[in-house]
């Protein structure tokens, strides 16, 4: 009910959460945490994920994204979209730790069809979609990259990618392991996941988890020559590609999304899995002070 009631509220243009403004010539809209400017090449819109301090993927911004790409996706002149961050330093730090943390099953629940929407309508766009991952992007973060038909990398040490479900003593579930093993194959999918696996930027190049490293000022001019590119392919025959390569990983998801929300859901309110969340949770915090 309350995802509908947003969906409504957001979609409606000149709504107070979905502003639609023109800035020097480029049209945009912006949520409370995703901003989408058309700017650059004829039909491509850039995603911008803004959700401070590390862009982790609350229940708010996991809705408004999908929101905001169900209205590029409907918006017939827009073929690409670029997915950025405007947090320094962070593409996206995941899933929402506290959205998975000391809440109730039915809130787990409503968290969880949520992470799955996004990754359907993600994984299944239509649309062409470039990542220029310009930050750390550990595991809901590399999701979102995976996502992708092609991934940009700034070339910095200290930006890592990879699944590491299993650092926090949590199980990727089984569409992050196909999307994985999709992408790198299974025998490296199979050890990093094991391991967490945090790739470097020339790591996760030389792995497969991304295409490209470029200098860290030049990621944003790559997506958008990389994305040219692509644009040169007709649209259908781009499309019913894209759908032949994916369809039977999405399906599989379709297929048991209940199973998989319920799944879910008593994995994550068990004792020893909410302990091994605690504990993550106050490392994050010691490594702070
Ligand atoms: C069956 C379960 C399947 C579910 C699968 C889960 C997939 C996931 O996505 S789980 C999330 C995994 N994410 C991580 O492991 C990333 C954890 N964060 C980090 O490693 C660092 O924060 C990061 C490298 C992203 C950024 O480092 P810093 O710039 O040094 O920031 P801080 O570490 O100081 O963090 C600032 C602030 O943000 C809080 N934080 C960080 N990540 C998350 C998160 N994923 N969810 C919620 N909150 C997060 C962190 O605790 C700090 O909070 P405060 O101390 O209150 O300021």
């Amino acid at each position: 009910m309350a995802l509908a009631a947003a969906r409504r509220l957001l979609l409606h243009a000149g709504s107070r959460l979905g502003r639609r403004e023109a800035v020097d010539g480029a049209r945009r809209f912006a949520n409370k945490r995703v901003l989408v400017e058309t700017e650059g090449p004829a039909g491509v819109a850039v995603m911008k994920l803004r959700n401070p301090p590390v862009n982790s993927l609350s229940l708010e911004c996991l809705t408004e994204f999908t929101i905001s790409l169900e209205k590029l996706e409907n918006d017939k002149s827009i073929r690409g979209v670029i997915l950025t961050s405007e947090c320094p330093g962070i593409f996206s730090a995941g899933l929402d730790l506290l959205e998975m943390y000391g809440r109730n099953p039915a809130h787990y629940a409503e968290y969880w069809k949520n992470v799955q929407e996004l990754w359907l309508r993600l994984y299944t766009s239509n649309m062409i979609l470039v990542s220029a991952i310009n930050g750390a992007s550990p595991a809901g973060g590399c999701l979102l990259a995976l996502c992708c038909d092609y991934r940009v990398m700034a070339d910095n040490p200290k930006y890592t990618i990879g699944l590491n479900e299993s650092l926090l003593g949590i199980v990727a579930p089984f569409w992050f392991k196909d999307m994985y093993v999709n992408t790198i194959g299974h025998r490296e999918a199979e050890r990093a996941l094991q391991l967490g696996t945090l790739f470097s930027p020339a790591e996760a190049l030389k792995v497969g988890v991304v295409d490209e490293v470029v200098p860290e000022d030049q990621v944003h001019s790559k997506a958008r020559s990389v994305m040219t590119k692509w644009l040169a392919i007709p649209d259908h025959s781009r499309q019913l590609t894209k759908n032949m390569m994916r369809k039977a990983t999405a399906d599989s998801l379709i297929k048991q999304r209940e199973a998989d929300i319920q799944n879910f859901t008593s994995f994550i309110s068990k004792d020893s899995i909410q302990k091994s969340l605690h504990m993550y949770l106050e490392k994050l915090k010691q490594k702070k002070g």
